[in-house]
């Protein structure tokens, strides 16, 4: 049976088993393990009979901004919905914390416009939210404000955005 829950400690390891191959070719970043332990609330899996399937995290940025990150759903169980699932799952989380926007930066711009997200240009954000948000020492911020350091990790990507 399939069922997507909030993630707990001892799924670490089945998250970076998803998420490995995909870092190689630059799908998703590669983070240490610290990282995922450390934003182990933001995540959600997907278990299949007992087998972490799928994963993606809710990064919360500003006050009515979030990002999705770290979408994965295991090769042997896509084009089955548990990616939609998972997806649907961090816009309700987004809802539950009062979210209005949801950022993603994605090569599966199809699989997001899906999902209502659309394709944005230049920032998301007024200039002031900006200035503080260059204070953050999260990589998938500073990738979020389109910084001339990170460029090379999101070529390719497409910057999309859903209202809820
Ligand atoms: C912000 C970020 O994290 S960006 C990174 C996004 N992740 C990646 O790029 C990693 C590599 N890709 C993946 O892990 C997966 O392909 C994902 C996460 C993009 C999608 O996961 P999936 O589980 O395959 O998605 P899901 O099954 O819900 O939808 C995919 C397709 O299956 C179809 N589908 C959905 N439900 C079902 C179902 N019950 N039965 C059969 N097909 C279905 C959908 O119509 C959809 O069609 P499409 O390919 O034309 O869009």
């Amino acid at each position: 049976m399939i069922e997507v829950r909030r993630a707990r400690a001892g799924d670490v390891r089945a998250i970076r088993a998803l998420v490995e191959p995909l870092t190689a070719t630059r799908v998703l970043v590669a983070k240490d393990a610290v990282a995922y332990y450390e934003s182990l609330q933001q995540f959600r899996v997907v278990e299949d009979d007992g087998r972490v399937v799928g994963c993606g995290a809710l990064h919360v940025m500003w006050e009515d901004l979030a990002e999705v990150r770290t979408l994965a759903v295991h090769p042997s169980a896509s084009g089955q919905g548990v990616g939609s699932q998972l997806l649907e799952a961090l816009l309700d989380d987004a809802r539950d914390l009062g979210i209005k926007r949801v950022f993603c930066l994605t090569f599966e711009v199809d699989f997001f416009s899906r999902h209502g997200f659309e394709p944005i240009d230049g920032r998301a954000v007024e200039p002031e939210v900006y200035a503080e948000l260059l204070r953050s020492y999260d990589e998938g911020v500073a990738e979020f404000l389109d910084l001339e350091r990170v460029k090379p990790n999101t070529l390719g990507n497409t910057r999309m955005l859903r209202t809820l």
